[in-house]
């Protein structure tokens, strides 16, 4: 369904868990940093408002979307009893080929480390073809995509955690 029929930060109809128990991470590219600022707001508003305890928010700045790979399997690798992981970033199509390589990059990347950590790594990447595209998706007209990862977040922490 294309974001457009469904905005990113309506779950009036879905049940969201208690985050009183996770300890979540947050990595924020610092590219397009207006933009990847109000996802990391949104985020971080969404795991505060499910009951996330602020010391058991993690949040760190990367340089770009291509850096969330790398630094979602350093805090997992070092970081002791983290629930999930957020990469939040906002690529947006230049002039060249080199936004098909950072897009393909990031969503693989960190599906992988998911993967080898056996714990959820949240894609919150916006990929646009233009800036008012980014804009109406971080907390614009079609919401907040920041509200989305947060909310997947603690989906998933609480799939893990109660399978
Ligand atoms: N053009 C965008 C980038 N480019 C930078 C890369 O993410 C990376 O930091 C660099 O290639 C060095 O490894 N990053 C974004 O997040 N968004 C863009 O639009
Ligand atoms: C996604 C990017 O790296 C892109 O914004 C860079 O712009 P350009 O392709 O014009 O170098």
């Amino acid at each position: 369904m294309a974001t457009h029929l469904k905005n990113l930060s309506d779950f009036s109809h879905t049940t969201i868990p208690d985050g009183s128990g996770f300890k979540i991470a947050i990595v924020v590219a610092e590219w397009n940093a207006k933009i990847t600022g109000a996802l990391y707001q949104g985020a971080y508003n969404t795991l505060i408002k499910h009951g996330v305890k602020e010391e058991n928010i993690i949040s760190a700045p990367v340089p770009g979307s291509f850096e969330l790979t790398a630094a979602a399997e350093i805090l997992l690798t070092q970081q002791v009893g983290l629930h999930a992981v957020i990469c939040l970033g906002c690529v947006i199509q230049g002039d060249t080929k080199h936004f098909d390589f950072i897009c393909e990059a990031v969503a693989n990347g960190i599906t992988n480390v998911g993967i080898k950590h056996s714990k959820p790594v949240i894609f919150g990447v916006l990929t646009t073809n233009d800036e008012q595209q980014a804009i109406d998706r971080a907390g614009g007209k079609h919401g907040n995509k920041g509200d989305e990862a947060a909310i997947t977040a603690l989906k998933m922490a609480h799939f893990a955690a109660t399978i």
